[in-house]
């Protein structure tokens, strides 16, 4: 056999230091004048002020809040919750937590990107919010279930763990199999909470917090399913869950985040719907990569055997219902009525497209030759056949999985070792030579061989192969070898010496690559044997030590330092920041690796300099009344130290000088920028001439046409009118827009100019330019990257651009009234376009601007407005 020059584990593994990072966002506008804004601040108040109720919708959120919904929903929420008053916590760190993880998103999946974090956050707050759970939480328990859901799926890289275990990527390498990518999202999780400076802030907290993060994400693994609704079952059962207990409510907590990370079923049918779409187009994106790598099609991945709806029907029935009834035995409540109702509703919807699928499949046949089935052909027929099952979604566990389950990062045992699984599919004997090696030379079934270990592989390959009768029989009424397979171990952790395709050290030419193969390199190529030996040690070091959460991982020491020009587009003023503040020596030689690549000091965003005081709004207190807050917190709500933060912050402003503009622009030129400002967001080759006087010394509409750069996509008025009737509300739309509180002129960040949305090296406003979407169905828009100019939205697969035409001048006409109402009365037009809105004074519309006051934990205001939950169905019961 010769050897196969296979590129081998020297690639980089592209995971949160170098990604394609997210871009301005710049809508598709096929018009003279560029007239969209980044966000729309009225828009995002009105979500947020909204923020509780089940008809949420990220995808609108994520539409007006210019692609950034995840930091303004926990901006928001954190402020909310009194989380930053009670931890004194700095609000500019915490934007930065927030930024950093959404960046660590991947913006080019289609479902799992910051806008399903946003969902699943948005779920947890209303589970929080539930009286059962709400009276007992801590803020701490907060606090962990709000980084906890929001970092859930952090980094994930469109794939599922099965791919990276067949694929040999160093992850299921790092961690031995197991909860592979929980594992991940929950150290990345920490690293951004140390990038970011708030573990630091949180010190006396920090162990028992990141231990709470961790009990969260790895909670969410699919797999882990069973065992945590057989033990949820028989505390319901049994009466146990007793939540003054802290661990019934860590478990409550765990269940909670499950339910909210696969509670897109029970939403409003247009938000489920377009969630299930999304979650199926990157399954199939997946079977693709599969298809081109010649591995075994995933069954729910195989968009040529099955369809949305089967998925659907099997997810709703086998994983969602099951989950969301023991929810629902548990709150009893008026959400958790409704959704379920709303669960049954959707899942009749889909069987409903199921049955019509059949029949015209039906129906297709009957009209079509029949084609003679030969033998071997009959089991992939059956199988494509075949409803969705239980175990498409949810592997069975070995039977010591859970009693046995290895803990994350455990050593492993002899057995282990012994019972390795393969990376290659058992009967895929193809030279390392052959260029059969991409190709899918495999007969297309959907029975996965590859993940057997040593002795089933002899077993089977002695029996009758591929397929004993037992298992055809099994194919056959909906059932693949693979479930039976599975019980050999799927979730038996591996480290392996044994298998010849284990280790990249022993064998560098893998059997299998993704890396050429797929167009986004993160998902599939490997560490060299000396980084994983580093990586690895690194974690198992810091497991050691603590037994618990590791005090000096940062995310540079998990992966390559991140490029410095990235962080510096959020930044605006430049402060020491160690991002180990511990520093603690077991870690030490790590720290010197990274501090090459590290640059010496941290910046803050810009929003220190834009609102050195909405850090700290003095009307958004935790209630010092919360008898479970004032546990083991020592909060400090006295003037004086109220007013040596407003120092140090204010210190902090200074320093930025006048950089506070240009985070949005390439470093690069951020020297020249010094010297020649932007002013905001219209396109730069707008002439900035005053404008005649016109009628009590604003623009006309058609001067403010001309001027600003914002308007609304137009599905938000159809948003607004559907989720007012939804919940219960018969103004109008237009008559809701109208009325969009305005901006108060006297709040401070309307001092400060704003950051603009234009990318700097726009070209003249009379081209017309090519804009495209980030991502398309499968990705493939992104993959194939022309050199032209390509402006792209940074948002990942929210809902739409607005070309325009039509109504959309009607509401463009409504926001350029709402830019009237923002001007302060003695402002000129000049100072009008000086003046920059955009780009997110960022917790400004969490915070600041939050027209509403707070619902601190213990207020039952939120509850006492029912209605705000439901929709309209409920509203009218
Ligand atoms: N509507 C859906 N249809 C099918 N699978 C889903 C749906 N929603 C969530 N999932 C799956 O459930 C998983 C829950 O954990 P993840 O978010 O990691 O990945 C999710 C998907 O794989
Ligand atoms: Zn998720």
């Amino acid at each position: 056999m010769g050897t196969l020059p296979l590129p081998h584990s020297s690639g980089k593994f592209l995971t949160m230091h170098k990604r394609r990072r997210k871009r301005l966002t710049t809508r598709n506008l096929f018009q003279d004048h560029a007239i969209l804004d980044d966000i729309h601040h009225g828009l995002v108040q009105r979500i947020l002020d909204r923020c509780s109720a089940w008809a949420f919708n990220a995808f609108t959120l994520e539409t007006v809040a210019g692609g950034r919904s995840l930091p303004v929903l926990c901006v928001h929420l954190f402020h909310w919750y009194g989380l930053l008053e009670h931890f004194q916590l700095d609000v500019v760190r915490v934007w930065k937590l927030f930024t950093l993880i959404e960046e660590g998103y991947h913006s080019t999946n289609p479902y799992h990107n910051s806008i399903h974090a946003t969902d699943v956050t948005q779920a947890m707050h209303c589970f929080l919010q539930e009286e059962k759970i709400r009276r007992h939480m801590t803020p701490l328990e907060i606090m962990a279930s709000l980084i906890g859901a929001v970092a859930h799926d952090l980094d994930h890289p469109g794939v599922n763990q099965h791919f990276l275990i067949t694929t040999s990527n160093h992850l299921a390498i790092l961690y031995q199999n197991m909860s592979v990518l929980e594992n991940h999202h929950w150290r990345s999780a920490v690293g951004c909470l140390l990038e970011s400076g708030v573990a630091e802030q949180l010190s006396p907290y920090r162990n028992e917090l990141e231990q709470q993060i961790r009990d969260l994400i790895l909670a969410t693994d699919i797999n882990r399913q069973q065992e945590f609704l057989n033990k949820f079952r028989k505390h319901i059962d049994d009466n146990t869950l007793d939540l003054r207990l802290p661990e019934n409510r860590q478990f409550i907590l765990q269940i909670a985040l499950k339910c909210a990370d696969i509670s897109n079923p029970t939403r409003p049918w247009d938000i489920s719907h377009k969630w299930s779409l999304k979650v199926c187009d990157e399954f199939f994106r997946q079977g693709e990569f599969e298809r081109e790598l010649g591995l075994p099609v995933t069954s729910i991945c195989d968009q040529q055997s099955t369809s949305i709806a089967k998925i659907q029907v099997g997810f709703f029935r086998f994983v969602v219902t099951p989950l969301f009834s023991e929810w629902h035995r548990f709150l009893r409540s008026t959400l958790s009525t409704h959704m379920i109702e709303t669960l049954n509703s959707n899942r009749r919807r889909w069987e409903e497209q199921e049955r019509a699928e059949q029949a015209e499949e039906t129906q297709t046949e009957l009209s079509d030759a029949e084609p003679e089935i030969s033998e071997d052909e009959e089991p992939t027929k059956r199988s494509s056949e075949a409803s969705t099952s239980l175990h498409d979604f949810i592997p069975p566990p070995p039977p010591s999985t859970i009693t046995a389950r290895r803990q994350s990062l455990a050593v492993p045992t002899l057995e282990s070792l012994g019972v390795r699984r393969h990376s290659v599919p058992v009967h895929m004997e193809i030279p390392p030579g052959s260029p059969q090696r991409h190709q899918p030379v495999l007969p297309r079934t959907i029975y996965r061989r590859e993940s057997l270990p040593a002795s089933a592989t002899i077993r089977i390959s002695q029996g009758r192969s591929p397929v004993s009768p037992q298992t055809e029989s099994r194919a056959s009424s909906g059932l693949r070898e693979e479930d039976e397979l599975l019980h050999y171990g799927s979730q038996s952790s591996v480290v392996s010496s044994g298998s010849p395709y284990h280790s990249s050290e022993e064998h560098p030419d893998r059997p299998l690559s993704a890396e050429n193969l797929l167009p986004e390199p993160s998902i599939a190529s490997m560490s060299s044997s000396a980084a994983i030996r580093h990586l690895t040690s690194v974690l198992h070091g810091a497991t050691d030590r603590a037994s618990g959460p590791s005090k000096c991982l940062t995310r540079q020491q998990t992966f390559p330092p991140p490029q410095p020009f990235m962080r510096v587009r959020y930044m605006s003023a430049t402060v020491e920041m160690s991002t180990c503040p511990e520093g603690d020596t077991s870690s030490q030689s790590s720290h010197e690796n990274l501090s090459q690549h590290q640059p010496a000091s941290y910046t803050i965003p810009a929003i220190a300099v834009l609102s050195p005081n909405n850090s700290r709004p003095p009307d958004l207190l935790l209630p010092g009344e919360s008898k479970s807050f004032s546990n083991n917190n020592k909060r400090e709500t006295d003037i004086t130290g109220s007013e040596k933060d407003k120092e140090k912050r204010v210190k902090l402003s200074e320093s930025s000088g006048s950089f506070c503009e240009k985070e949005n622009m390439d470093p690069r030129k951020l020297q020249t920028a010094q010297s020649t400002p932007r002013r905001g967001s219209a396109p730069v080759s707008l002439p900035l001439s005053k404008p005649e006087s016109s009628a009590g010394g604003g623009f006309s509409a058609s001067e403010v046409q001309a001027l600003r750069r914002g308007s609304v996509p137009i599905e938000l008025v159809h948003h607004f009118r559907s989720f007012d009737e939804d919940n219960g509300n018969e103004q109008p739309s237009s008559g809701h827009i109208r009325n969009i509180t305005p901006v108060e002129t006297n709040r401070t960040f309307w001092l400060y100019q704003r950051r603009g949305s234009a990318p700097v090296d726009l070209p003249p406003s009379g081209n017309r330019y090519e804009f495209t979407r980030h991502t398309s169905l499968n990705g493939k828009a992104s993959r194939g990257r022309s050199n032209k100019k390509q402006l792209r939205r940074r948002s990942s697969g929210g809902p739409e651009t607005v070309t325009g035409e039509g109504g959309a001048s009607d509401v463009l006409a409504r926001f350029c009234a709402q830019a009237q109402l923002h001007r302060r009365p003695s402002e000129s037009p000049d100072a009008l376009l000086a003046r920059r809105r955009g780009s997110l004074p960022l917790e400004v519309l969490a915070v600041g601007h939050s027209g509403n006051r707070p619902h601190p934990i213990g207020n039952s205001c939120l509850l006492k407005n029912g209605g705000e939950y439901f929709g309209a169905e409920m509203c009218k019961a």
